[in-house]
């Protein structure tokens, strides 16, 4: 048997998402791991937390794995998938799965590791009935700190893969489950279509003019009027910066977040070439009463900061986007290239996060990134029943996408 593939949890950002890349991939080509001192680094002791265990757990299921060492708060496991072929199926077939987390650890997460498997275990695999679609249901947190959102999921990491050639994701939240205002359940479904050939290199290069902001505020309901308030003098005040060469556009979706501690933003920008770049904050600091006002006017400014940030770098994707997308290059047809835009004139480096996804995959599947974001992708099922670039490209067109092909890259 194949001596299993060590990766030292701590290296670089060495948190939750080095486990979730390491573990999926795995699953996907069969190749042992064994991680050690996971997230050592991090406070609290370190090791796997629910959240972890349960992505870890259900891949392993998914791919018929010996799983060694695998407990809540485990620093040290090994992962050995068996076959990928028989447990591919039966999962794929029926159609709905459900993924319960007794905590509120992020669903998103939990996606994060899971959604790569669905995509392409079936890739190549002559049985899979094409367009069938797999109904996820995660229970969990849908809207907690440092991790994405159901609603950057639903606006931003769902448009861009469809961008670059995933068949569309809806996104249905049932209830939301949150870190913050003491910890809440909630629970969403995702219905994702496995790719059934492989997925062609993709081209991300040209960001284009940035046509409309949506912005969505969860917060206690008598903040709307004041929230809206705060951020139309904001987009008053921030046009040129925003908007530069086009008509500003801009749509405002409150939700009441049921709980005086709770409040959320999020800001999208759409650009002319479809691009999506978003920032939110889930507000973690203490709410004391008499300064809502200070509370919303320092989400406001901080999270349209942050976009504006985003919008001044020029690149296709932002910051949390550059890191969830390795996966996708690395396993995709050919030379795929993600520009991460400029500050003064020079490449803006890599997160990380990101690092630590180049460095994942180069251990596991051995991709190479480049520093303008390239990455000659291994072809992920390619050596399988459909090898043929046109038949790829066919597919793809199938699911009615268009491949993303623009000059400069
Ligand atoms: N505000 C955000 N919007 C979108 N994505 C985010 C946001 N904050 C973090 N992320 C993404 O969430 C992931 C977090 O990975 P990380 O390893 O920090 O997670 P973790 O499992 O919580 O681990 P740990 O607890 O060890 O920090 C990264 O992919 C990052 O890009």
């Amino acid at each position: 048997m194949a001596m299993p593939i060590h990766l030292e949890g701590t290296t670089l950002e060495g948190g939750g998402q080095l486990l979730r890349l390491a573990t999926c991939l795995s699953a996907l080509t069969s190749a042992p791991i064994t991680i050690t001192n996971i997230r050592a680094k991090r406070s609290g002791g370190g090791g796997l937390k629910a959240q972890h265990l349960t992505s870890v757990q259900w891949l392993g299921n998914a791919s018929n794995a010996r799983l060694s060492g695998v407990g809540l708060k485990s620093k040290e496991i090994t992962f050995t998938p068996q076959s990928r072929t028989v447990s591919r199926l039966e999962w794929s077939n029926e159609g709905d799965v459900h993924i319960k987390q007794s905590t509120p650890g992020s669903v998103n997460l939990v996606l994060q590791a899971v959604l790569p498997y669905m995509l392409f275990a079936n890739v190549g695999s002559a049985d899979v009935e094409v367009g069938k679609e797999i109904r996820v249901k995660i229970t969990g947190g849908t809207n907690v700190s440092n991790s994405p959102s159901c609603d950057y999921i639903e606006q931003v990491l769902a448009p861009m893969l469809s961008l670059i050639g995933i068949p569309p994701i809806k996104t249905q939240i049932h209830s939301r489950g949150w870190s913050q205002g003491g910890a809440r359940l909630g629970s969403v479904t995702y219905s994702i279509t496995p790719l059934s050939k492989p997925l062609p290199a993709f081209q991300l290069c040209d960001r284009g003019d940035v046509k409309s902001i949506r912005a969505t505020i969860i917060a206690p309901k008598d903040a709307e009027l004041r929230f809206r308030d705060e951020l139309d003098v904001m987009f008053e005040r921030r046009e040129e910066n925003i908007f530069r060469n086009t008509q500003p556009d801009v749509q405002v979706t409150f939700e009441d977040s049921m709980h005086e501690k709770r409040y959320y933003l999020l800001l999208v920008a759409t650009t002319t070439t479809g691009v999506r770049l978003g920032r939110d904050w889930l507000y973690d600091h203490a709410v004391r009463a008499g300064k809502v006002d200070t509370v919303i006017s320092n989400v406001v400014k901080k999270v349209s900061e942050d976009l504006i940030e985003e919008v001044d770098h020029a690149g296709c994707v932002d910051e949390y986007m550059r890191d969830q997308l390795v996966v996708f290059q690395a396993l995709a047809v050919g030379k795929s290239n993600v520009y991460g835009g400029k500050r003064k004139e020079v490449l803006l480096e890599p997160s990380l996060h990101a690092k630590t996804a180049h460095w994942v995959a180069k251990e596991i599947i051995d991709v190479d990134f480049d520093n303008d974001g390239g990455c000659e992708g291994v072809g992920f099922g390619a050596d399988q029943n459909y090898n043929t670039a046109e038949s790829v490209v066919e597919q793809n067109l199938a699911h009615g996408l268009e491949k993303l092909e623009v000059a400069g890259c």
